[in-house]
């Protein structure tokens, strides 16, 4: 039985840090396990410019506390009025290194997001041809789809397309959350990947509904039925290097998840690595972790491996009810695993 794992430094390739008091409380958590990660840009407003960019780079780089090597990765928020001129001097400049497609009222933040994606065409032509990946939140908006459908129609209608139309453009189809999305990538050319949070390797739909409504295990895409976390977690264990970390660790005040409309999100950063850890080892698969963790996602963007190390162990991890005012994922419960 191994113990002690020590493993390349990893990457999130998919954070929500936020901005201003809340992203000074939550920077510090992803910094110190992480040596970098993919920012998205859902703000409001959101960055939409190389400048905004930049800008917000600045500020998460002021709310990382000295001693901490970390590097944000910015991404640029497509709408419907993107400039592929805008984003390609992003990109060449070295700000923008993804471009983030929400499609209008899918999730958080996203009111400003893509309502048909033929509007944002000849941008993501350009992205094919200058190699700059796209992220997808992939989910249909239509009123006639059912909530726990909206991935995989999104999948038949959208998604499968575009690959069709564009197929040398990089995608990442992020957070996915059914056996039908961990299929597509699966299948897909190299250039089609996909992250996984540490929830949907956790939970399924019970988690939120069983024993009354429990809204801090609510995020988008919302967790779905058994087998389909089942077939999420084996496409994160098995080694493929289609399938990465990307925690999607999205804080929310507790008052505005306790709510009668409470927001979608799950804040997982505080113990991200040992979340995802204790999930590889419940299926023999510790042998894979460094792979999903610190390999997969870095040869997916062409970028260096990091050179620095970090050990888990087995060991007891209490986390905590609240983190400031924020609940995190894991809440009240015991780890068996902890980061050294
Ligand atoms: N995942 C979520 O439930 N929420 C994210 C947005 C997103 O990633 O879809 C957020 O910004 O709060
Ligand atoms: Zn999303
Ligand atoms: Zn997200």
């Amino acid at each position: 039985m191994t113990d002690r794992l020590t493993i390349r430094r990893p990457d999130d390739w998919h954070v929500h840090l936020r901005d201003g008091a809340m992203l000074e409380h939550v920077a510090p958590y992803t910094a110190r396990q992480f040596a970098r990660a993919i920012i998205m840009p859902n703000l409001s407003p959101p960055v939409t410019t190389a400048e905004e960019g930049r800008a917000y780079r600045d500020r998460i780089n002021a709310a990382v506390p000295a001693g901490l090597d970390f590097t944000p990765l910015i991404v640029a928020y497509l709408t419907d009025h993107s400039d592929p001129d805008e984003m390609a001097r992003g990109h060449a400049e070295g700000v923008f290194t993804a471009a983030k497609l929400y499609p209008a009222h899918a999730t958080t933040g996203s009111a400003h997001g893509v309502t048909d994606i033929a509007n944002i065409m000849p941008v993501l032509e350009r992205m094919q041809d200058i190699g700059m990946p796209l992220l997808i939140h992939g989910e249909v908006t239509d009123h006639d789809v059912d909530i726990f459908d909206r991935e995989a129609v999104f999948i038949e209608r959208t998604l499968a397309p575009l690959v069709k139309r564009l197929p040398a453009l990089k995608i990442v189809f992020e957070h996915i959350t059914t056996a039908e999305a961990a299929a597509f990538v699966a299948e897909a050319p190299a250039n089609v990947a996909a992250t996984v949070t540490p929830q949907h390797l956790h939970i399924n739909r019970n988690a939120m509904l069983v024993g009354g409504i429990r809204p801090h295990a609510y995020c988008l895409p919302v967790a779905k039925r058994e087998h389909h976390r089942l077939a999420v977690r084996k496409a994160a264990t098995s080694g493929s290097p289609k399938f990465f970390l990307g925690t999607d660790s999205a804080p929310h005040a507790v008052h505005t998840k306790e709510a009668s409309c409470g927001c979608a999100g799950i804040f997982n950063a505080p113990y991200a690595l040992e979340s995802y850890v204790t999930a590889f080892d419940e299926d023999g698969a510790l042998d894979q972790f460094e792979g999903f963790a610190s390999e997969h996602g870095p040869r997916f963007y062409g970028l260096p491996l990091n050179e620095q190390t970090v050990t888990l162990e087995r060991g007891e991890t209490i986390v905590p009810d609240r983190i400031g005012e924020v609940v995190p994922f894991h809440a009240g419960e015991t780890l068996g695993w902890r980061l050294v």
